[in-house]
């Protein structure tokens, strides 16, 4: 009996008078399937971004400029010209651009959809209100805007960022450049990983030579500027460095005072063991600093930028030793001698792209629970190049 009733209500369904709440659902479902779509139409782009008028211009980054715009439905974003230099057919880049689309969380930029029009390829982020970290802590009049609790919980953010790149993410994602200022701000201090699989836009092929040029900066894990060899452990060091660097307000690539050391991590690492690693604050700091938590963050800093990739925490440990009040954390190694980056070279054939998808030979094993040896780099005695940009010259 009931089995009839229900086939008869199922027959007469499609003939009854759609309600308001009917046609509610029905345009909810298409705004989904439309935002899922991620795609944009060019106009709305040029729309949003008054024709790419240079005073909506943001900033001109080494994958193009990158232009403020507001959508009809208010939403600020952020819209990035990705130069010609990228060679990457149509169907690739918006396969590559859905994927990561799908990349979403709190302290990532998130990457709204994009939009192809004839030979040019947008990006279309979200807009991040406050400037980049690196305008915040490097600038003497600036510094006091972060004070201690800001930049602990702005570490905490990027390394959760970080972890749910490497681990959390539908693909693992090396980042491969994460510095100052790829982290961006918003109008709550919450911190955004910026740039985030750009190697999966950028790949390269031995014809083509990208000019992108990148100076000096480091940032770059040993033994991936000397052997090629990616890991997620080289987002490791990075982060390491950026937390260094937000502690003591200076720049790894170049301490702004004269000490007894070569960079900023070799003068964290003497004054660690001389026990006496509080000397590195940023002055600025010394009133709002919790001073066990400096200690702990340095002490983090440098485990994350030892020399030898195995002994560097994994993201997931760095998070819970982040979240911990009281941790036993291992007496650190030598640190590494960071890289500096150079006029990217030539990609030597097979070498993959970047974001490590499973069958790609960039891959990782991350391991949630120790500290021992998660990464696994890539061996080969040739050198492997970053399709980014950010290549050693070698020779
Ligand atoms: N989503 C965003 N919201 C707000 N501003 C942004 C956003 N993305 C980029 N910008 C700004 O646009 C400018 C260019 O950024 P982009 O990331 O392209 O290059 P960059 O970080 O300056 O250099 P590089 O490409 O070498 O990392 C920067 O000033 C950056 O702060």
């Amino acid at each position: 009996m009931d089995k009839s009733k229900s086939f008869i209500q199922h027959l007469i369904k499609p003939f009854k008078i759609k309600s308001s709440k009917d046609r509610k659902n029905e345009e909810d479902l298409e705004r989904i399937a439309r935002q899922e779509q991620k795609l944009f139409p060019y106009e709305t782009l040029v729309a949003a971004t008054k024709d790419f008028h240079p005073t909506h211009k943001l900033g001109q980054g080494g994958f193009g400029p990158v232009y403020k715009g507001k959508l009809n439905d208010g939403r600020e974003i952020a819209v990035k010209k990705l130069s010609h230099s990228s060679n990457q057919g149509m169907k690739e880049f918006m396969n590559e651009a859905k994927l990561l689309a799908r990349v979403q969380h709190r302290n990532v930029v998130n990457l709204l959809g994009y939009c192809v029009h004839g030979e040019e390829k947008l990006l279309v982020y979200e807009y991040v209100s406050n400037e980049s970290l690196d305008k915040f802590i490097f600038k003497s009049n600036r510094r006091e805007e972060l004070d201690w609790k800001r930049r602990f919980d702005i570490i905490a953010g990027i390394a959760r960022g970080l972890l749910y790149l490497h681990e959390d993410s539908h693909n693992c994602i090396i980042h491969r450049d994460i510095k100052a200022s790829n982290v961006l701000l918003d109008d709550k201090w919450v911190p955004k990983i910026a740039d985030f699989g750009m190697a999966r836009l950028f790949p390269e092929d031995e014809t083509h030579v990208n000019t992108r040029v990148a100076g000096t900066n480091g940032y770059m894990a040993p033994e991936y500027v000397m052997h090629g060899n990616l890991s997620v452990k080289a987002d490791v060091f990075s982060f390491g460095v950026l937390v260094l660097e937000l502690i003591s307000g200076q720049r790894n690539s170049s301490l702004s005072f004269n000490v007894d050391a070569q960079n900023l991590l070799d003068w964290a690492y003497k004054l660690f063991k001389k026990g006496r690693s509080l000397e590195l604050m940023d002055p600025t700091l010394a009133s709002s600093a919790a001073t066990e938590q400096v200690a702990m963050c340095i002490q983090l800093g440098l485990l994350c930028t030892q020399g030898d990739p195995q002994l560097r925490p994994t993201m997931r440990r760095v998070v819970v030793m982040l979240s911990k009040k009281h941790v036993n954390m291992e007496e650190p190694s030598r640190p590494g001698v960071p890289g500096s980056r150079y006029r990217r070279s030539r990609r030597p054939p097979g070498m993959s792209s970047s974001v490590g998808t499973s069958g790609e030979s960039d891959t990782h094993t991350s391991d949630s629970t120790t500290n021992t040896n998660s990464a696994t780099a890539t061996s080969s005695a040739t050198p492997r190049f970053d399709p980014h940009g950010k290549r050693p010259m070698l020779s």
